[in-house]
């Protein structure tokens, strides 16, 4: 069953067309990868995708929006408070209280790895905690969508192989999850399929044993082409 379905959807910024008839879909306990050069159009998907852009035209039929967990690439937490209290106060925001938010945050800190660095400040935190208790945060309202932009980008290998280990385990329990990354083994590892998009359109879709010839990499240069973006 689709948990995502975007169709027809269309976004531009004055002349520029950003995104120009996008159509996927994400089924529960799928990972899906939206995965694109640099300007393709896969941010402003996803921010009408979680509801914070309106779209020029198309139709997108997800979750409502406390039921999806949308995970920014730019981190929102407080860095005096410890990784336990940031997520306490936004199991406050979602409504979570008493005994059910203390018994939600202790779960999402064990989903991401946390536990044991609950109690340290996030101000003290490495690059990679610091995104996994975004996700944390993400996961506090029982998601059907969580939506994962670039989550691992600039992170160690230990941290990604966290990162990676919990979206496995969440798609195992049904969670349908929308993913980007710019790394094509990481996706080629993780997710169950992938659309390549350049320029706000959809260039293939599949598996990436379907797409990768003999890589993920090798078919993404060849549908986007080698010329520099930025
Ligand atoms: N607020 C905005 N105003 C004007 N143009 C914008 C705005 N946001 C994005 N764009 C442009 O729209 C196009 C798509 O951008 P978008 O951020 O969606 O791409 P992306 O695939 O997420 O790129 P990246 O991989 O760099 O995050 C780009 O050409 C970008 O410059």
């Amino acid at each position: 069953m689709a948990v995502l379905t975007v169709d027809g959807l269309r976004k531009t910024y004055r002349d520029l067309v950003a995104v120009d008839g996008l159509g996927f879909a994400v089924r529960e306990g799928e990972t899906y990868g939206l995965l694109g050069p640099n300007g393709a159009g896969k941010s402003t998907t996803i921010s009408i995708v979680v509801g914070v852009l309106a779209a020029d035209a198309g139709t997108v039929q997800a979750p409502p929006k406390e039921r999806i967990g949308y995970v920014p690439q730019s981190l929102a937490l407080y860095p005096d408070l410890t990784g336990r209290q940031n997520l306490r106060f936004f199991a406050g925001m979602y409504g979570l209280r008493g005994a059910g938010a203390r018994s939600r945050t202790e779960q999402v800190l064990r989903l991401v790895g946390l536990r044991e660095r609950a109690d340290d400040a996030v101000g003290a935190y490495s690059g990679g905690m610091a995104r996994r208790l975004n996700i944390a945060v993400g996961l506090l309202n029982r998601p059907s969508l969580l939506v994962l932009d670039e989550p691992t980008a600039g992170v160690d290998p230990q941290s990604r192989t966290a990162i990676l280990d919990s979206v496995q385990r969440l798609t195992g329990e049904g969670l349908a999850v929308l993913y980007t990354t710019h790394y094509m083994e990481e996706a080629e590892r993780l997710c169950d399929r992938v659309g390549i998009v350049d320029r706000g359109r959809m260039l293939a879709e599949g598996t990436p044993a379907e797409l990768g010839d003999p890589d993920l990499e090798a078919a993404f240069l060849r549908l986007t082409g080698r010329e520099l973006r930025d």
